[in-house]
Order: structure tokens, then sequence, then C-alpha cells
């Protein structure tokens, strides 16, 4: 897994790393990170890097100082570059000697907006982990002359640092160069970031605990449960699905679908909807109610049960049959209106919560907010379950603080009938006794991935990411050989 830390945790740690080393040594590896990367992306898009030219966009503090010193790292190389100081008094004093060192130009304020809007390339110093709010009206104006790629040192300026949050105008990077450690904003608002690099600048020993994980490929590959020669179709764990109605029966289809695709085994599906699961799903083992399933070790249970009486009656059976439940769509409805109905849950019984940003509302009482982080894990903590947050970036909170954030794989997920297969994967994976927080993390970077490569840039259908299923898998099992 990947670790993210809060600005807060790269601060310590860079005190403690600065306490040793030179002074200026640092930003000066920081500073070289960003030239390589910048004179990277200038070859790509000019087709070379002498006599290019190279605007700066300098804040009030170091991260500045980061752009100013990569300016004078591109000036040896034969660049042509100008530095807007959009804080003249405060700006780096020895990344400005560097720069004027180096032959290179601080531009007038009548001279900006000529020399942005003609730049082969922008460096966005404007700010960086200590950035708060939106950018100001002057970085704003100039930001909107430039056309030409945009680096961001560290992070887009004016994007939340700790949420990715956006609340006015921000920087959208063609590429980020970050140091000594992924950011909150890195993994929560990729899509203004571009791609991301990582200079080591010798943090890694003074980090501490993550603050956020992203799963690797290796994990999922590692999760996801694969028979052994002596397994049988019990021994793997077998997945209830607790959905649909005769009127809808589309969710079970769906749901008690993508437990099947997910793993071996068996699916036992208990709902009206059976004579329809039935025939679509032939291996499915299908009766009329949950209280004549038969034994399973899982159960995925809400996904167009209803909210009355029936829905509720069905809830509170499976919560109250002591083995781990996915509770999705209706059920997060009726635990929202009926909280006592979790009453019937043994509280060392693993339970995994879905819900979209709606559900979440009506779950918790308010919308997740900007920081979705903080959100989800109070949520967590508060019902004793794994809340899985849906979004562009969906987020895993385990109730012990851990969370995840998966990587965003295109929109094309957000149609009708996807939750339903995100939850069955989910009950598949709980089903054979995974870690009920990795189970739902795992599940849902399937599902994404499953989504991504059904729609490859058209509208899918819930059935194409089903279909797809099976090649994500084996794409993420030979990623790992
Ligand atoms: N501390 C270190 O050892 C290192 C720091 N590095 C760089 O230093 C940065 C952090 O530097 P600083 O703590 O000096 O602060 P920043 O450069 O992030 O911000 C400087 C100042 O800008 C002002 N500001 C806040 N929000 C603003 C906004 N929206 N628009 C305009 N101005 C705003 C504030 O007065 C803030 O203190 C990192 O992001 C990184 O780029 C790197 O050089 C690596 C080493
Ligand atoms: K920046």
């Amino acid at each position: 897994m990947q670790g993210i830390w809060t600005t807060e945790q790269v601060r310590a740690a860079e005190t403690r790393l600065l306490a040793r080393v030179p002074e200026g040594a640092l930003m000066r590896r920081a500073a070289y990170g960003v030239a390589v990367r910048a004179a990277e992306l200038l070859t790509l898009h000019t087709g070379g890097v002498q006599g290019r030219r190279v605007v700066l966009l300098v804040g009030a503090g170091n991260n500045g100082g980061d752009a100013l010193w990569a300016g004078a790292f591109l000036r040896r190389r034969g660049v042509g570059v100008a530095a807007v100081l959009l804080n003249p008094t405060k700006a780096h004093p020895a990344g400005l000697a560097a720069l004027r060192r180096t032959g290179g130009r601080l531009l007038e304020p009548s001279e900006c907006a000529e020399w942005t809007g003609n730049a082969d390339l922008v460096i966005d110093g404007i700010v960086g982990i200590s950035g708060k709010g939106p950018l100001r009206p002057d970085a704003a104006a100039l930001l909107d002359t430039v056309s030409a790629p945009v680096l961001a040192v560290d992070l887009p300026s004016g994007v939340e640092p700790d949420t990715g949050a956006v609340d006015g105008p921000v920087v959208t990077a063609t590429s980020t160069v970050t140091f000594g450690a992924y950011k909150p904003v890195h993994v929560l608002n990729p899509q203004r970031c571009g791609d991301v690099a990582l200079v080591d600048i010798g943090l890694t020993g003074e980090l501490g605990e993550p603050a956020l994980l992203r799963l690797d490929p290796a994990d999922t590959a590692s999760t996801w449960p694969v028979p052994t020669p002596s397994d049988n179709k019990y021994t793997q764990g077998v997945t209830g699905v607790a959905a649909g109605s005769a009127a809808y029966p589309g969710a079970a289809v769906l749901a008690a679908a993508a437990a099947v695709r997910g793993k071996a085994g068996m699916v036992r599906y208990a709902g009206p909807a059976a004579d329809v699961v039935r025939s679509h799903w032939p291996e499915v083992v299908a009766t009329g109610s949950v209280f004549d399933a038969g034994r399973v070790q899982a159960w995925v249970v809400g996904p167009g049960i209803g909210t009355g009486r029936e829905g509720t009656e069905v809830l509170a059976y499976t919560l109250g049959q002591a083995v781990p439940v996915c509770a999705d769509a209706d059920a997060i409805t009726i635990i929202a209106q009926q909280p006592d109905v979790l009453d019937a849950r043994d509280p060392d019984t693993p339970l995994v919560l879905t819900p979209h940003d709606g559900e979440f509302e009506r779950l918790t009482g308010a919308a997740p907010g900007h920081d979705r982080v903080a959100a989800v894990r109070e949520a967590a903590r508060r019902f004793n379950a794994v809340v899985l947050l849906k979004g562009h970036c969906t987020l895993v909170a385990d109730p012990d603080g851990r969370v995840l954030v998966n990587k965003p794989r295109g929109a094309w997920l957000a149609t009708a009938g996807s939750g339903d297969v995100l939850s069955g994967l989910i009950g598949a994976l709980l089903a054979s006794g995974s870690d009920p927080w990795l189970a739902a993390g795992v599940a849902a970077d399937v599902h994404a991935r499953s989504g991504e490569l059904a729609a490859r840039g058209v509208p899918v259908s819930a059935s194409g990411v089903l279909a797809a299923i099976p090649q994500a898998l084996r794409e993420v099992r030979a990623l790992v050989g």
C-alpha cells in the first residue's frame, strides 16, 4: 500500500530532517526534481529544452523558493526563465539570488501577462503545503492568460492541501512534482494535479504512520480469494444475497451475479426475485425468503428490498446471523430511519455500509462536505462499521481510523445498477473471511477496473461492468505475476 501524509505530518517530519541537513539542501533537492520534470515536459511539448521560455509564478514562501531554484537549474540548460513575483517583498531571498546569478529575469507587472501568455511552460510556485483558500485575484487573472502546460510545485496552488477541496479559482496542473511524501490533495483531487511525481528528499524515516492509504495492484491481487486444491464449494465461504423484489428484480440479479463472478464457491439468493435470478444465473441457489435460505458466511442486503416492514425484517434477520453483512441502498435508508434495527447485530459482527453522498447524509444527518475523509472516518467510528463512501475517489474507513482512498477510473460507473454489482463483490469477499475494510477497498478497486474496461470511453451499463469482472481480475493478477 502507498502511504499519504497530512501537511501537519509532513511539516513535522521536515522540521526534524532540517535540523540534520545543511541549510538549503532540502530545497535544492526538491527544486532539482522540479527542474528535471520541467525539462521532460518541455521536450514532450516543444521537442527540446534549450531556448524555450519558462515562466515562474512565485508566491511568498518556500514553495516560491523551490520554483526560483528550479528556474536557476533550468537557466543552466539554456532555458529562458522569467519570474513573476506575486509578493515581491516576501520572495525567497536565496532562491531569488540564485535565479539572478544565472541570468533569470524578474518581470515588471506590466510584462507579466505577455510572458505568461507566450510561455512554453509555467511553473506554479504560488503556494504549497501552507496554502489556505483559493488563488488570490492577481494570480487567478495571470493563470487565465496561460495556454502552456503548468507544472505544479508540490501541489496545484489554491486546492486545499489536506482535503483536495476547491472553493474558487485554483491551478489545474499538467504535472505535479511533490517532495518526500504524497499529500491528501494528490489522491483526493487528482484531476487538478495531473500526473504526480514523488521526489525523495530523505523524509521517509521521519514520517510515521500514514494518514491515508492507497491500494497497490499487489494488495488487490493478494487479498482476492483464490481456491486451493483442498477447497470445495462450501469451504470458500457461501455468499448470501437478500436483494430485489418481484417488481424490481434487477438489483437481485446484478448483486447475485457479481457475487458469482467475484469468487468461486457458492451463492445463495433469498427473496421475491428467486425465479428471475434462477433463470439468469442457474448456478445460484435461490429461495423465496431469507428465513429459509440456509447457512451463509456473509450477507449482502439492501439493493431493491424497499424500506417498508418486509425490508426491515430482512435487514434485521441478516444482521442477527453473526456473519459479516454488507448493507447497501435500501438497507442504509432503513438504518437511517430506524437506527434500532442495528440492535439485532452483535457489535463484533463485521458490517460494511456503502452509501453514496445522499445516503450518507440520510445516515449521519450531514452531507460529507469538504473534508470527506474526516466525515467518513467519523461515520465509521459512530456506526462501528466499515463505511465505503462512493464518489469520484471512493473512500473506505474502518472504525479503527484507517482510511483507504481508491484511484478514480472515470465517471462511467455512475450508472443504474452499478452499486448492486459492487455490493455483490463486497459480499463475495466478506464470505471468504477477508478483513472487511480491505474487502470493501479491493472490491471497489476491481469494480472500478471493470467499469473502466467495459466503458473504454463510452457509456457502460451495470451488466457491462458485470461482464468485465473476470477480465479485471485477470489483469490485476497478471500485474503481480
Ligand atoms: N520545509 C522544507 O524543508 C521544505 C519545503 N519545501 C517547500 O515549501 C513549501 C511550504 O512552504 P511554506 O511553509 O513557506 O509555505 P507556502 O510556500 O506553501 O506558502 C507561503 C505563504 O503563502 C501565503 N498564502 C497562503 N495561502 C495563499 C493563497 N491561497 N494565495 C496566496 N498566498 C497564500 C501564506 O502567507 C503562506 O504562509 C512546500 O509546499 C514545498 O514546496 C520544499 O522546499 C522541500 C523542503
Ligand atoms: K504550487
